[in-house]
């Protein structure tokens, strides 16, 4: 089977929206450890690809596997249970309680119950523990008592992360980690997604190129829908096809 040594093998992955094709047989590999980046023009398709990962979008075509299983029609629920994660936008948890308290509500989840339990979650010791120790490892370790709402922007994008590694993934999806944050928040997250780096799988969405050049074991160039180039760092740097189509000098530091 094609990539059986990959954690992630997508093949001629195809969506279409009416007429437009946004995902266009699109392959993607990632292997057990990789950090693999996804980068490209406003409206490349970069997240409906992670939708389709994730199982929140089905494709039209093409496959997924993980871990060498078939997953192309599986439920995001299932996915989840698998051990494949992203992260979701801070609108998705709840801003009036604490820190650990949102972890412990996202673990519970992760083993398959509602969130409509939530009252005797909060008490229960055997998930506090996880939770606090993916909250330090985000480097949130004093802020666990804090509730949400009191947290600033680059916190609450730590506590996204923290969020998705409570549900001990194998793979991470990450769409644009980076987004909306001061330089300084981002350099912060970039020095986190490094100490996780070779721990999880990681996909990663985002524009911001300091991140990707800094983080990336490879990176795919998506534009229209399309893998226009795959390779380490050097390589796609080096690419005309991908200096053209969307990096554009300045956007290269060298
Ligand atoms: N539900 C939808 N219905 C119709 N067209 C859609 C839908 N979702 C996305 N598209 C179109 O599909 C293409 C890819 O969109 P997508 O949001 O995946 O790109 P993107 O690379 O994530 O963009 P950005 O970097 O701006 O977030 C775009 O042309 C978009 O307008």
């Amino acid at each position: 089977m094609a990539g059986a040594a990959n954690l992630l093998s997508v093949r001629r992955l195809l969506k279409r929206y009416g007429g437009l094709v946004a995902t266009d047989h699109f392959d993607l590999d990632v292997r057990p450890g990789e950090l693999h980046a996804i980068i490209g023009p406003n409206g490349a398709g970069k997240s409906t690809l992670i939708a389709q990962l994730a199982g929140e979008i089905r494709p039209d075509g093409g496959s997924i596997h993980f871990d060498g299983r078939d997953i192309t029609g599986m439920r995001v629920e299932r996915r989840a249970l698998l051990g494949l994660a992203r992260s979701y936008q801070i609108t998705s948890v709840f801003p009036e309680f604490t820190a650990l308290q949102n972890v412990m509500l996202t673990a519970q989840a992760h083993q398959g119950h509602s969130f409509r339990f939530w009252t005797p979650t909060l008490r229960q010791p055997e998930l506090v523990e996880p939770a606090a120790q993916a909250l330090e490892r985000v480097g949130l370790g004093s802020r666990l008592h804090t509730p949400v709402a009191d947290l600033a922007h680059g916190e609450q994008r730590q506590l996204e992360l923290a969020m998705v590694l409570a549900g001990k993934p194998r793979l991470l999806l990450l769409d644009e980690p980076m987004a909306g944050m001061s330089q300084s928040e981002s350099r912060l997250m970039t020095d986190l997604l490094l100490s996780l780096k070779g721990q999880y799988g990681i996909v990663l969405v985002e524009h911001d190129m300091d991140a990707v050049f800094a983080l990336a074991d490879r990176i795919t160039v998506l534009v229209y829908g399309r893998a226009i180039a795959c390779g380490p760092i050097e390589e796609i740097r080096a690419n005309p096809e991908v200096r053209n189509a969307y990096l554009g000098d300045e956007a290269m530091p060298s």
